[in-house]
C-alpha cells in the first residue's frame, strides 16, 4: 500500500517538433533546465501516426492474452528471451522486447514462436514504429545538444551519437483487483540505462519521477504527446549536467495499463566519456570513462540492480569521488 499524500504534479516543457530547426532560444533554455532538474519533458507534433499506437496496442493484447505456458516460450529461460513474465520486475508487470535495427526480424522470431505461424502485419507495424522512433530519438538528441551549447549539435551529433541503437519494450500491467483502494507499484523505482527513453503511456497514467528532494511527482499522460526522459548514459556523457532521474509506475485502477517504451542507447563498444567542452573549463569530471556494454553488464549482474529495480547506477559504477 502506498500513500497518496506524497504525490504532486509537475509542469514540464513540451517540445513541439512542428518546426524542429526553428526552436526559440528561450525554449531551449527551459528545456535544458528541465533536463537538469527533472530529466523529463514531453514531445509533441512528433510525426508518429496515432493509429500505430492503436495497432500495436491491439496486437500486443492478443499476445498478452495467450496462456502463460505459451508466452514462456519466449521467457527468460528460452533462447529468445524477449518475454519478461510476471514477478520479475513486479507481480503486475509483463513485457515483450523488440530489438532494432531490424525490428521486423526481431518481432517475427517471437511471433513465429508464439503462434506457430507468421503474422507479418505486426512485424511490419513494429518496424515502422521502430524507424520513426530511431529518427525521433536522433532529432531530440540534436535539440538537447543545441540546448547545451551553440553548434554542439554539429560537433557531437554524428561523431558521438551516430551509431546509437534502439529497442522497445511493450508493457502490460495487470493490477490486483483492489488497486482502486490501494495503489500498488507496477514497476519499482529505477533509472534507465539508455541515452534517452521515449514513452507512450496510455490514458490511465501512473508514471512518476522522483524529485531531487525525494518527492514523487506525477508525469501525466498528455494528449498527442510522448514522454522523454534522460537515461544513465546521457547523464555520464554530459558529466552530470543532464539528470537521469529515478522513476516508477503506480497502478491506481483495476484496469490493465499499456505502455510502449523505446530506449535509445550508445553502441555496446562505445567508450562513454564527456567531451571537454561539455565538462567546461575548470569543472571537475565526475565519471571515469567506461565502455557502454560493461555498464549494462554491471547492472544486469547485480542482484539488487537486476532488471529495472534500482540498486546501483552509473554513479556507483563510474562515479569519481570529487
Ligand atoms: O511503463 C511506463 O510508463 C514506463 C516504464 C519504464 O520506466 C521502463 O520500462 O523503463
Ligand atoms: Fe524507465
Amino acid at each position: 500500500m502506498m500513500s497518496e499524500l506524497e504525490e504532486d504534479s509537475l509542469k514540464l516543457p513540451v517540445l513541439d517538433l512542428t518546426q524542429p530547426d526553428n526552436i526559440e532560444s528561450s525554449f531551449l533554455s527551459s528545456l535544458l533546465k528541465a533536463c537538469q532538474e527533472w530529466g523529463f519533458f514531453y514531445v509533441t507534433n512528433h510525426g508518429i501516426p496515432i493509429n500505430l499506437f492503436t495497432k500495436i496496442r491491439e496486437f500486443s493484447n492478443h499476445i498478452f492474452n495467450l496462456g502463460s505456458d505459451t508466452k514462456l516460450k519466449l521467457g527468460p529461460s528460452s533462447c529468445l528471451k524477449t518475454y519478461t513474465p510476471h514477478f520479475i520486475a513486479s507481480p503486475y508487470f509483463e513485457s515483450l522486447k523488440v530489438s532494432g535495427p531490424d525490428f521486423f526480424d526481431s518481432s517475427k522470431a517471437s511471433i513465429d514462436e508464439l503462434f506457430g505461424q507468421h503474422k507479418p502485419e505486426f512485424s511490419e507495424i513494429l518496424q515502422e514504429y521502430g524507424n520513426h522512433m530511431m529518427k525521433l530519438s536522433k532529432k531530440i538528441i540534436e535539440i538537447i545538444l543545441k540546448s547545451l551549447g551553440t553548434g554542439y549539435e554539429k560537433r557531437f551529433l554524428d561523431s558521438e551519437f551516430g551509431n546509437c541503437h534502439g529497442y522497445m519494450r511493450i508493457v502490460n500491467y495487470t493490477p490486483p483487483s483492489n488497486a482502486e483502494e490501494n495503489q500498488v507499484e507496477g514497476l519499482g523505482m529505477h533509472t534507465d540505462m539508455s541515452c534517452i527513453t521515449i514513452v507512450f503511456q496510455d490514458e490511465l497514467g501512473g508514471l512518476q519521477m522522483r524529485s531531487k528532494d525525494g518527492k514523487w511527482l506525477n508525469i501525466h499522460p498528455c494528449k498527442n504527446s510522448l514522454v522523454v526522459n534522460i537515461g544513465d548514459l546521457m547523464q555520464a556523457w554530459s558529466n552530470g549536467r543532464l539528470r537521469s532521474s529515478e522513476h516508477r509506475v503506480v497502478l491506481r485502477r483495476s484496469r490493465n495499463r499499456f505502455s510502449l517504451v523505446f530506449f535509445w542507447c550508445f553502441e555496446d563498444e562505445k567508450e562513454v566519456i564527456a567531451p571537454n567542452e561539455i565538462v567546461g573549463n575548470g569543472n571537475p569530471r565526475i565519471y571515469h570513462p567506461f565502455v557502454c556494454l560493461k555498464y549494462i553488464k554491471f547492472r544486469e549482474s547485480n542482484e539488487v540492480g537486476k532488471f529495472e529495480k534500482i540498486g546501483y547506477t552509473v554513479k556507483d559504477f563510474a562515479g569519481l569521488n570529487v
